[in-house]
């Protein structure tokens, strides 16, 4: 028998199959509401879900002064309160700076935490206190940018999400099938195969893009959806089309809450209920379609075909174009939210007129739901690493412009210094056996670099969208890291392989198949290590750009204790630790002994002091570890380095990330 999907608000019929007939963007309204009289006689499955908040206030601490040893206290958001229920859409207004973004960060559980904000309040969830695990599985949060890979499809994009996120206990064909509905639902199905985009790649379009952001949350059917803007950049039809798209999955059952600066119009009419803010106070909370009386009878009348939002913009907005009307305007504002307050205490506490939008979902909502036992991660390790380097593979896949650029630049780095050392190898003597030296050490040097400044530019964006994944609880950042260096290394390898093949031979380094591989082993290994150093220091730095101060500081240090620019005398001792913390010096000693152990000069002069290669060895200060010793080292410091990448970006992203669940959440404040 046909039903109607509760996710979806598709009709399924009888083999499964979705009839995605129902178009929302081209339905009448008549047609619309009698589908959404049809859901609304469904059993729903996903928890209803109520969010009280109550007494909210923030406070940013500054440091100021020469020595940042002043503290000055910001208030950023005053007592606060509010309630939303599934079924309705929240929209939080207010001036730029009033503190939209704090609170709906506040609400969502995400705020800086290793920014300087501390709060007070209570946030409940069905009228129990909320659990910042549980709450992160039942809440979903789409930022205002979106951050996504250019190079996926809307449906992979989807697809990744639904995968890593929907239970182990979802048949494959039933994830399928939702990955489907939300694209659906989202107006998207014309253009799945399309992809994403950037800012310098064409893609979909800004509104598109959009709701892509709000399908990726989306797949895990969240009780409650907060979103960060959802209007900004887009134009007027889009916007709205976004808009609508939100009141239809609040019609769903979902509590949905977004901030916005000033809607147009037709936009404001499409709120249930609206909060609005100025310099933190609140200035009104309740049903949207009552704020224009409300203000009326305060003695502030809308003009006739004016927008309401705009209007009540104007009465709310600090004007600081001179003291007399900043007076004013803060006059106005004071007057309003005690306004605000008085009517609030009129009414024993209660603003909100019980809302006829929703009456059953409201129903369903007092029905405590327990949404405290819910599992951190979808999947075990394994499956979460296996889809992430599906992902990454196809990702490295389509960068063939990244991928074509590096090898060109590989090719004419391996021909410059092939050229300028041409054939430097098949004549070593006494007397330029220091060549070599130079050759080997700058080729360390140059593929150090490179590796190094390939991570430092393109890892930032994927950072971004690692932290976004990371707060929507998606995956383990170690399975990440490991999915990413591991799709890595064919096309490390690859570059390693093309550069030693053409400069090796240019050089005439020594003669043997042996002596080549062994070369092309230890430029391949310092590729990765200049990497995974790049991607430790980008994955702990608060920025990408303290990220590209720090990286160089190590590189050079690494550079300068590598054993050619400094002999082991002319090390201070206390300087004597830096040297073996240096990954290029065990990669110079290893290629030292691949060139140097046992082997004979051409042109040998009777009056020489290094005559061959053991002595040059020893005059260049390499012998304190063996080939396989030099290798062996620099492999224990490559691990220890993929085992700081672990640590920095676990404790790094799970409690310092910009959008991590609310540190002080748990520790300052009863929220
Ligand atoms: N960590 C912080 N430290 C100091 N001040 C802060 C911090 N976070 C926010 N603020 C300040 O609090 C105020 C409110 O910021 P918020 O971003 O919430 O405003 P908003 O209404 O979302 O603004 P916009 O519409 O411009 O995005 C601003 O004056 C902002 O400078």
């Amino acid at each position: 028998m046909a039903h109607f999907d509760p996710f979806s608000d598709q009709l399924v019929v009888e083999d499964g199959q979705v009839d995605y007939s129902f178009d929302p963007f081209t339905a009448t309204d008549i047609e619309f509401r009698d589908k959404e009289k049809e859901l609304s006689l469904m059993k729903l499955q996903r928890p209803r879900v109520s969010l009280k908040f109550e007494d909210l206030s923030v406070t940013a601490v500054q440091k100021e002064g020469c020595w940042r040893k002043q503290q000055q206290q910001k208030q950023i958001l005053k007592n606060i309160a509010g309630i939303v229920y599934s079924g309705q859409l929240l929209a939080i207004m207010g001036p730029s700076g009033s503190g939209k973004t704090t609170l709906l960060n506040l609400l969502a559980g995400r705020l800086s935490a290793s920014s300087n904000l501390c709060g007070s309040g209570s946030i409940t969830i069905n009228g129990k206190k909320r659990d910042p695990g549980s709450f992160k599985k039942l809440s979903a949060y789409v930022m205002q940018d979106d951050h996504m890979f250019a190079d996926l499809t809307i449906e992979e994009q989807i697809s990744i999400s639904a995968n890593l996120r929907l239970p182990s206990s979802i048949s494959d064909a039933e994830k399928k099938r939702r990955i489907e509905a939300v694209i659906s639902e989202l107006g998207l199905s014309g253009v799945k195969k399309s992809f994403i985009g950037s800012e310098t790649k064409r893609g979909v379009s800004g509104g598109e893009r959009k709701r892509v952001s709000i399908g990726t949350e989306l797949v895990t059917d969240p009780s409650l959806l907060f979103l960060d803007e959802p209007t900004s950049g887009l134009d007027a039809f889009n916007a709205q089309n976004v808009v609508q798209t939100l009141v239809r999955l609040a019609r769903n059952g979902r509590a949905v809450v977004m901030t916005v600066h000033q809607p147009r119009s037709n936009i404001f009419g499409l709120f249930d209920m609206l909060l609005l803010l100025s310099e933190g106070q609140i200035i009104y909370f309740g049903l949207a379609k009552d704020a224009l009386p409300y203000f009326s009878q305060l003695g502030y009348e809308c003009p006739e075909h004016f927008n309401p939002a705009d209007y009540f913009l104007d009465l709310i907005s600090i004007d600081l174009r001179s003291s007399q009307l900043e007076r004013n305007s803060r006059g106005r504002v004071l007057y309003l939210h005690r306004a605000y307050n008085e009517t609030l205490f009129a009414n024993g506490g209660n603003m909100i007129v019980q809302d006829e939008i929703s009456p059953k979902v409201e129903k369903e909502t007092s029905q405590e739901t327990d949404v405290t036992n819910m599992n951190k991660y979808a999947y075990p390790y394994w499956k979460e690493f296996f889809l992430l380097c599906n992902r990454a593979w196809k990702l490295l896949i389509r960068e063939k412009g990244v991928s074509l650029i590096r090898a060109a630049q590989t090719m004419i780095f391996a021909v410059l210094l092939g050229l300028i050392w041409l054939n430097k190898g098949r004549n070593v003597s006494s007397s330029n056996y220091v060549d070599i030296e130079g050759i080997l050490f700058f080729i360390l040097i140059n593929q150090s670099f490179i590796s190094i400044f390939g991570t430092i530019f393109t890892f930032p964006l994927e950072r971004s969208i690692v932290l976004r994944e990371r707060a929507s609880g998606m995956y383990r950042v170690s399975a990440y890291y490991l999915s990413k260096t591991l799709v890595e290394i064919p096309r490390s390898l690859l570059f390693s392989l093309f550069f030693c093949v053409v400069l090796y031979w240019m050089v005439g380094l020594r003669d043997s198949a042996r002596s080549f591989f062994l070369f092309l082993v230890v430029i391949f290994l310092t590729s990765l290590t200049a990497e995974g150093i790049a991607l430790t220091v980008s994955a702990g730095a608060p920025t990408p750009q303290i990220a590209s101060a720090i990286i160089p500081l190590f590189l050079v240090v690494s550079i300068l204790f590598g054993g050619f620019f400094l002999s082991n005398a002319q090390i201070p001792n206390y300087f004597v630790w830096l040297k073996y913390m240096s990954f290029v010096k065990y990669s110079f000693g290893a290629l030292m002994h691949i060139q140097f152990d046992d082997f004979q000069f051409q042109l040998v002069d009777s009056s020489c002091i290094v005559c061959d290669g053991n002595e040059v060895l020893s005059v260049s200060g390499t012998t304190d570890f063996s080939l396989g010793g030099n290798i062996g080292v620099r492999q224990v410091l490559q691990f220890g380095l993929y085992l700081l990448i672990f640590l920095v970006a676990h404790y790094h992203n799970d409690d310092l990330s910009h959008i991590s669940l609310c540190g002080f959440a748990n520790k300052r404040s009863k929220i």
